[in-house]
């Protein structure tokens, strides 16, 4: 493989998502899990690499690294999709174990990844991106979700940092989605409160994501920013 598109958390949705729409598009992909799906095994034969970790443990992202040396000689770009999703638990002992694994799902292996992949992204010709997918909550948090939101905050701030230091040879930006596709968990009830406070009253689907992911790869002026893939719900 050359010039491969690395995404994290494949399994489903968004991360599945941008999976299959990258293959359309004739790239090599290489796609990380956790806990293997029958949506994802389908694509593993395809032009796509899988491989496992569990992005709480850094022992997991070093292999990852030692095996994507093994697939790539390059990469064309990373995308920070693996996310965790959950309310602040109101019981503290509780929440201090969200806050590790927030912080090492959303920062702590991004920074890893982002650094121990570089000399991969810098082998290839032309441009190079790193897109960490972050959340309109981590400019106006959800109060219910305060450790998911804080996190993401801290990979909007991520984004930054790594503009600065990559540049010129890597562009690297977020995207901020809002309501993409709800989770199950979302009610019917609180699905209708969240839309009617979007200005264009709809679910943007997971195309939204990967159209805005295109956008960004494709314009060779834009880094250090955030792209919100939002319908408005940030203004709403
Ligand atoms: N859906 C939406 O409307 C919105 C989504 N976003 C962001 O977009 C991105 C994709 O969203 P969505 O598709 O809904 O996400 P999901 O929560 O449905 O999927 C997240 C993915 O991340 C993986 N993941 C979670 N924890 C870990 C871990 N410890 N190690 C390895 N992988 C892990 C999951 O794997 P596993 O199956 O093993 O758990 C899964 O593949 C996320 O960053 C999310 O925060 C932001 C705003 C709105
Ligand atoms: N990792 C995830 N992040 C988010 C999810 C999700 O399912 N997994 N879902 C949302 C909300 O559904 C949002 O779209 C509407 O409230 C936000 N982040």
């Amino acid at each position: 493989m050359e010039n491969a598109i690395f995404i994290t958390g494949c399994t489903r949705r968004i991360g599945l998502h941008l999976t299959k729409r990258f293959l359309d598009e004739g790239y090599d992909v290489i796609a990380h899990y956790r806990k293997m799906t029958p949506e994802l095994e389908v694509y593993k034969n395809r032009n796509t690499v899988v491989i496992r970790a569990d992005l709480t443990s850094p022992k997991d992202i070093d292999s990852m690294v030692d095996q994507l040396q093994r697939y790539t000689r390059s990469l064309r770009a990373i995308i920070h999709n693996a996310s965790f999703y959950e309310k602040t638990s109101d019981d503290l002992s509780e929440a201090i174990k969200q806050y590790q694994t927030f912080f090492n799902v959303h920062m702590l292996a991004p920074f890893l990844i982002n650094h121990k992949f570089y000399p991969l992204l810098t082998r290839g010709e032309g441009p190079r991106d790193i897109i960490h997918i972050t959340d309109t909550n981590a400019q106006n948090p959800d109060k219910r979700f305060c450790i998911y939101s804080s996190t993401k905050a801290g990979l909007e701030n991520l984004t930054k940092s790594f503009a600065k230091n990559f540049a010129p040879q890597v562009k690297v930006n977020s995207i901020a989605p809002g309501p993409i596709v709800f989770s199950k968990r979302e009610s019917e009830e609180q699905r209708k409160a969240i839309l009617a406070k979007t200005l264009l009253k709809k679910e943007g689907g997971m195309e939204s994501v990967f159209q805005a992911v295109k956008g960004i790869m494709n314009n060779d002026f834009i880094t250090g920013t955030c792209v919100c893939v939002d319908g408005g719900r940030s203004l709403g």
